[in-house]
């Protein structure tokens, strides 16, 4: 039986003329310790089609199953990562992972829990900062200490709502890698959003594409056969990686080009212009001002 089914699902907000259909007929399967990847683009109903298999909103039609039961409402068998850091201000790093621990695992003697909570920690090499509150850490930290959190409560599946996307590209990196990593020690189920191709590509199994709303389907599957553990740097030039990252954008070119013409988006041609360069007092343009004094 597979870990995580949605059959069917649609999903709306509002009613009458304040209605948006934003995902319609669903149908998506995953496997106990697959990685999958769902691209997508802006507004396409990423974040609801992760919502609803959190349990945080409900289907309008069709049923999202964990090990063939309905999901009714959200419970500790889905751990999630937001996109911005969801962590508790007035806590600090332990005391966030420690408070998600014992809401999971009431029963452990507070000295096995501490060390569960290290090591967690230690996965995300965070353990310097373990008595840091989320103020004195940088979005990256705060980031690793979410992604600690949802794993220290031992979900059946990991949920990453587009965890990565508020950082830098250099930090956003190295979390990829230390996703990887602990994908591999860890094997976890792992539900992935992502508006970026090659990260998908780079950690996951499937790469299954959202395609723009209203009315969001998800597109064909596309299978990542590179071999684990990954080398990002050996990737580039590696041609089953480039091939399926030109086949998976110009699908999601394609389909994005698609719906412009369906939704009636009008374009408009902007007029070539230089701008103007205000002349200072000396008749020098302010802005080669600093070069010329
Ligand atoms: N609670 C809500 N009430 C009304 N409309 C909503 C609600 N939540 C989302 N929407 C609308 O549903 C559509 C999909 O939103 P959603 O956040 O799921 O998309 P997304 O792909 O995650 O977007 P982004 O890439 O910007 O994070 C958007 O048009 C959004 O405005």
């Amino acid at each position: 039986m597979a870990l995580l089914e949605l059959r069917n699902v649609s999903k709306g907000y509002g009613t009458g003329s304040n209605r948006t259909e934003v995902l319609k007929n669903i149908n998506l399967t995953i496997e106990e310790g697959e990685f999958i990847a769902v691209v997508g683009f802006t507004g396409s109903g990423k974040t609801t089609l992760i919502s609803l298999i959190a349990g945080l909103i409900e289907p309008d039609e069709g049923e999202v199953l964990l090990n063939g039961v309905k999901i009714t409402g959200p419970g500790p068998d889905r751990g999630m990562v937001f996109q911005n850091y969801s962590l508790l201000p007035w806590l600090s790093v332990r005391g966030n992972i420690l408070l998600a621990v014992d809401s999971v695992f009431p029963l452990m003697s507070a000295k096995e829990k501490n060390a569960y909570v290290k090591k967690y920690v230690a996965m995300v090499n965070l353990l310097p900062a373990l008595n840091k509150t989320p103020s004195e850490l940088s979005g990256g930290m705060r980031q690793r200490v979410s992604v600690a959190r949802a794993l220290a409560m031992d979900p059946r599946i990991l949920l990453l709502d587009e965890p990565l996307s508020a950082l830098d590209a250099l930090t956003r990196g190295s979390l990829q890698d230390e996703i990887s990593r602990i994908w591999e020690q860890d094997k976890k189920t792992v539900l992935l959003i992502t508006n970026d191709v090659d990260e998908g590509i780079y950690l996951a199994d499937r790469i299954i594409p959202l395609k723009p709303g209203p009315n969001a389907t998800l597109g064909p599957i596309f299978s990542v056969e590179l071999e684990r553990p990954r080398d990002k740097k050996a990737l580039n030039h590696n041609a089953v990686f480039k091939a399926l990252r030109n086949t998976v954008n110009t699908y999601l070119m394609n389909v994005g080009a698609e719906a412009k013409k369906g939704s009636g988006a009008r374009t408009y041609i902007l007029p070539e212009a230089q701008p103007l360069d205000l002349l200072g007092p000396t008749g020098v343009p302010y802005s080669l001002r600093r070069l010329v004094s």
